[in-house]
């Protein structure tokens, strides 16, 4: 029986474009989004233990080990197998788990919903929960709005609070993403008297590879901008190269470039106050291989 599992990543996401369509009466907004898989990542390690602890091996600075993402699922997991997967009856259901962290927090690129879906994942594989990915993702959306997507493990056309996916190819391009400085917390924009909740909506087939719309507009930067300078700032300055947005609800600011020389000469000029990275689309999740399709 396998009792490690090394080197899994949490891989960020960027959203090519962000509609806000309508709002649900418990407050959560609608929204149309197209979530892109790219190659910068957290990288998680995993190892069973013979009780039934959770245990993290490692900090993450601000975030205590109870609100963590990481071991609020694994908990998440640890009882839902309890309930759902008698043959685990007497079998320890416990974990060590050691996170490198990279992507930055607050930042819209996923990246506490990513390590939640990588942990679900590995442990799922681990403990020989054998649940299905369509479980998977339905406990995910207890965790947040963003994890189902990453335990979909395909760039998707999403939905409804962003849970409703569906596989959208998308082009191989290279990225430069630019973390502006600030760290916005998600509900002080979906909460903003400014935010426009009404954007019409698309259909799926309104866009595909390659075009414009692919990379349609961010109703949520227009709330960050006024509110965050500085998030304005590096779009004004990452717009110079190409068309630049935020991702998510903030804080980083991306722009796309077909060809990775540009990218890199790009990065070369970010200036020294901002934190910068290049990152390649990705089509699939690197641990899609631990679940069945
Ligand atoms: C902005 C996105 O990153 C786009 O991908 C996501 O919609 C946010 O996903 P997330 O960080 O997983 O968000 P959650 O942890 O579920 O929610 C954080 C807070 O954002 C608000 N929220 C989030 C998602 C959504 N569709 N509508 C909302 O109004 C809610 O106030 C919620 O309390
Ligand atoms: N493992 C974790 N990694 C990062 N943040 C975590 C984690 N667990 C809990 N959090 C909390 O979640 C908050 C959001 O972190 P995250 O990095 O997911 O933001 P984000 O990139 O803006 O996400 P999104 O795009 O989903 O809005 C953090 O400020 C932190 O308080």
């Amino acid at each position: 029986m396998t009792r490690t599992l090394n080197n899994c990543p949490a891989p960020a996401k960027l959203n090519l474009f962000l509609h806000v369509t309508g709002r649900r009466p418990d407050g959560y907004h609608l929204l149309q989004t197209v979530f892109q898989l790219v190659d910068f990542n957290d990288l998680l390690h995993f190892e069973l233990r013979d009780d039934d602890q959770i245990r993290r091996s490692t900090e993450i600075p601000g975030v205590p080990e109870e609100s963590d993402l990481i071991v609020r699922a694994a908990r998440l997991l640890q009882g839902a197998l309890r309930q759902k997967n008698s043959a685990l009856a007497g079998t320890p259901l416990g974990a060590n788990i050691a996170i490198e962290k990279n992507l930055p927090m607050g930042g819209g690129l996923g990246g506490g919903s990513s390590d939640a879906a990588t942990t679900l994942m590995a442990l799922n594989h681990l403990w020989q929960g054998g649940l299905s990915r369509q479980e998977l993702m339905d406990l995910g959306l207890q965790l947040g709005a963003d994890v189902p997507f990453f335990l979909f493990g395909r760039n998707a056309f999403a939905e409804g609070i962003g849970e409703s996916l569906q596989k959208l190819d998308t082009p191989g391009l290279w990225f430069v993403i630019i973390q502006p400085g600030v760290t916005i917390p998600t509900e002080i924009i979906f909460s903003s008297s400014e935010l426009t909740r009404s954007t019409k909506p698309v259909k799926m087939t309104d866009f595909s590879i390659g075009t414009k719309k692919l990379f349609g507009k961010n109703d949520l930067e227009a709330v960050a901008v006024s509110k965050f300078p500085e998030v304005a700032e590096a779009i004004k300055w990452l717009g110079n190269y190409g068309e630049a947005r935020m991702t998510g609800s903030g804080a980083c600011v991306f722009c796309a470039f077909t060809e990775e020389h540009d990218a890199d000469k790009v990065l070369k000029l970010v200036p020294s106050q901002w934190k910068a990275w290049k990152a390649k689309a990705m089509q699939e999740h690197p641990l899609a291989g631990l679940l069945e399709s």
